[in-house]
């Protein structure tokens, strides 16, 4: 948790994707101005973009493992092509988010333009003044399971993907599920071993794995350094020779793919597009096939990175559209934008958002509901995939209940709500979307487990939950522990290999609530941080759940109710009470704290009466640090949440959180 001078310097230096300032506008005036002098680059105003035909287009993204290096190599990309300084002072230029820069995880993509001269012959391209230049389009994808929805986003837009590979980590639990992701989008896949500058760099160890998992001829490799450099120049001019251009009738009415949208203050919504059909100008109607509304092209350019307004996008290109949308719930992502008043085939969408996390989100402080709204609100004008409904709980007020992508996805946000919008949240223990069967045949998905209270006359007849097909890649002396850990999380396997002489790799179906929380904590602990993991969603399964409730002093905390597998229901109850009793202070009278499945108790814990007499170390008379002291005790109290009589701090929420689904 950010203390509150971070939160305020953090607020100061809000990132927002896309979001650029004057100053940064007059730096890339003065890069186009130089551009257009250099002869290894191409102009990129106005008509300038129609020299660029599909043919002299390419489409691509980096796919790879987390860490591996992708926005390292985009960064040098971006350099070689002099569409970012070298050394610009900011490294992996494409993660603009402040979350993404403070944990090193790329959370939204980003696309950006180059320009590129390529001589088929092997002169040197300064030698050869009729190289064709080529407009390059770099679409930057994250990297964690959680995003993989952006990834299949970005790679709809594409013709072709760099598959980046560590060299000396090899083929990891991503690596796979990207892989699968781009071969079944049919994109032509250039595989990368990166960062050859490590001493235990084993390319060909690599080469073989790529052959073996993905029957990717060795030959096939480039071997690079996006950290020396070393092999960086052969990257570009794969791209050109081995991915196709894009496909497209430019003589067709506008079409193109809705890739990815944001609110901007200053601007409105910013739609990031991949033209597909036609020509778009400035002045031009469109309409989008989702929601039949139509709109007028104020502005349009290209990312070259930031926003270059060029009047016009020709078939094949990728780059932003302004036209007046109020909100991003107007540009769905996976919509087609064609010309108004004509009737045309929509393009094949994308995978739709799947909320598998479940949380609420209330304030700390009981009055900052209109300001916490707020900021939900400003924030999921920026991130489409968070579904937000109100709710209300007896113990903590209004509050709003958030479907997310994972619990990476959870997490960001909350960061974003801390950091970017300063607000305080209590989230409640998040949970995964279950279907209950009533008695009476009637069905419920169940996204609160409070909501479960408001049926009670009807008897539960059955249950299902969720569960994911999971990969774990791990150094075969693991192989032991991690099967335990996933038998003891209720898994199934399904597969158990060895990838090379070293690594196993293990399938496994899981319930998803019992990876949610803390699964991928214990597993990197248990194989030293060794193991890769990945998951995709797989159907639901039958289950014996109950919902457990949390009791102080008799009352139901609604807030802290859960739903749990019924073998552990009394381990995790246990764990619960114990948690809370260290993180409620003692108060002016005894409180009870119980775990319930029903009406039947299976833990309990008493915290006695006393109050807490912060002065009570404060010998002799010094005023000013009394002072201080009672005025750090009223800002804690801010941070307590008062339930029926009972004040509980904030953390003991967040430590919930990791009890209630491990074991
Ligand atoms: N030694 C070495 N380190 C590298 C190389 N390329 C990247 N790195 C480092 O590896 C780390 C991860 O690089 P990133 O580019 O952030 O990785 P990423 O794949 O974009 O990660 P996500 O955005 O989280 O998916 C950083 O510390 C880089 O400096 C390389 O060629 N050699």
């Amino acid at each position: 948790m950010a203390g509150a001078a971070a939160l305020r310097r953090s607020a100061r230096r809000v990132i927002r994707p896309g979001a650029y300032t004057f100053s940064r506008t007059l730096q890339h005036s003065e890069r186009l101005l130089s551009s257009q002098a250099s002869p290894d680059r191409g102009g990129v105003l106005g008509s300038e973009l129609g020299l660029y035909p599909p043919e002299r287009i390419r489409n691509f993204s980096i796919i790879a493992h987390v860490d591996h290096g992708k926005s390292t190599l985009a960064d040098r990309l971006l350099e070689l092509t002099g569409t970012i300084k070298k050394g610009h002072g900011q490294p992996q230029y494409l993660d603009k988010l402040q979350v993404e820069r403070e944990r090193g995880i790329t959370v939204k993509a980003q696309t950006a333009t180059m320009f590129y001269r390529h001589a088929s012959s092997q002169l040197p391209v300064s030698d050869q003044p009729d190289a064709p230049s080529y407009l390059l389009n770099l679409i930057d994808t994250p990297g964690h399971v959680d995003f993989s929805y952006e990834v299949s986003r970005s790679l709809a837009a594409c013709q072709g993907a760099l598959l980046v590979v560590d060299a000396a980590q090899g083929v990891q639990a991503q690596t796979i599920a990207n892989f699968y992701l781009a071969f079944e989008s049919n994109l032509s896949i250039i595989p990368v071993i990166n960062k050859i500058d490590q001493p235990t760099a084993d390319p060909d160890n690599v080469k073989a794995q790529l052959k073996r998992l993905f029957d990717i001829d060795p030959s096939e490799a480039l071997l690079t350094s996006a950290k020396t450099g070393q092999g960086l120049t052969q990257v570009l001019p794969a791209v050109i020779e081995r991915m196709p251009s894009p496909p497209g009738k430019s003589d067709s009415p506008i079409r193109m793919l809705l890739l990815d949208s944001y609110y901007d203050e200053y601007k409105g919504v910013i739609c990031h597009v991949a033209v597909v059909d036609g020509a778009l100008h400035k002045g031009d109607k469109i309409a989008s096939a989702a929601t039949g509304r139509t709109y007028e092209v104020l502005d349009v350019g290209i990312m070259h990175p930031e926003l270059t307004p060029t009047g016009v996008l020709y078939t094949g290109q990728v780059g932003y559209v302004i036209s007046g949308m109020r909100s991003t719930k107007e540009a769905r992502i996976g919509d087609t934008l064609h010309q108004a008043k004509s009737t045309v085939e929509p393009l094949p969408g994308f995978k739709p958002a799947r909320h598998m996390v479940f949380s609420g989100l209330y304030p700390a402080d009981g009055s900052d509901f209109d300001a916490l709204s707020h900021a939900i609100e400003k924030l999921t004008c920026n991130d489409a995939s968070v579904s937000v409904t109100k709710e209300t709980s007896t113990a903590l007020g209004m509050g709003f209940r958030c479907g997310f992508l994972g619990l990476l996805h959870m997490d960001v946000f909350h960061q974003r709500l801390e950091q970017e919008h300063g607000a305080q949240v209590i989230s409640t223990i998040p949970t995964v979307p279950y279907i209950f069967e009533y008695g009476d045949g009637s069905k419920v998905q169940v996204e609160n487990p409070a909501a479960l209270a408001s049926n009670p006359g009807k008897r539960i007849a059955a249950c299902w939950e969720p569960t994911v097909i999971a990969t774990i890649i791990i150094p075969s002396e693991y192989v032991g522990p991690v099967i335990m850990l996933c038998s003891e999380r209720r898994g199934e396997q399904l597969e158990y290999t060895f990838i090379d002489a070293q690594r196993a790799l293990l399938k496994y179906r899981l319930p998803l609530r019992e990876i949610i929380v803390d699964f991928y904590n214990e597993l990197k602990s248990i194989t030293s941080g060794y193991a890769t993991f990945d998951y995709e969603d797989s159907e639901y399964q039958q289950s014996d759940l109950v919902k457990m409730d949390i009791l102080l002093n008799g009352q139901p905390v609604d807030a802290m109710a859960t739903i749990v597998h019924n073998q552990k229901a009394q381990r995790v109850g246990r764990e619960l009470v114990e948690k809370l009793k260290k993180f409620i202070e003692r108060q002016m009278f005894e409180i009870t704290i119980q775990a319930a499945v029903g009406s039947k108790v299976i833990a309990r814990e008493t915290l006695s009466a006393m109050r807490k007499n912060v002065l009570a170390k404060c010998y002799g008379g010094d005023i000013t640090r009394k002072k201080k002291l009672l005025e750090k005790q009223k800002e804690g109290k801010k941070r307590m949440k008062r339930v029926g009589s009972v004040d509980i701090p904030q953390e003991a929420f967040h430590e919930l959180l990791k009890v209630s689904n491990s074991k």
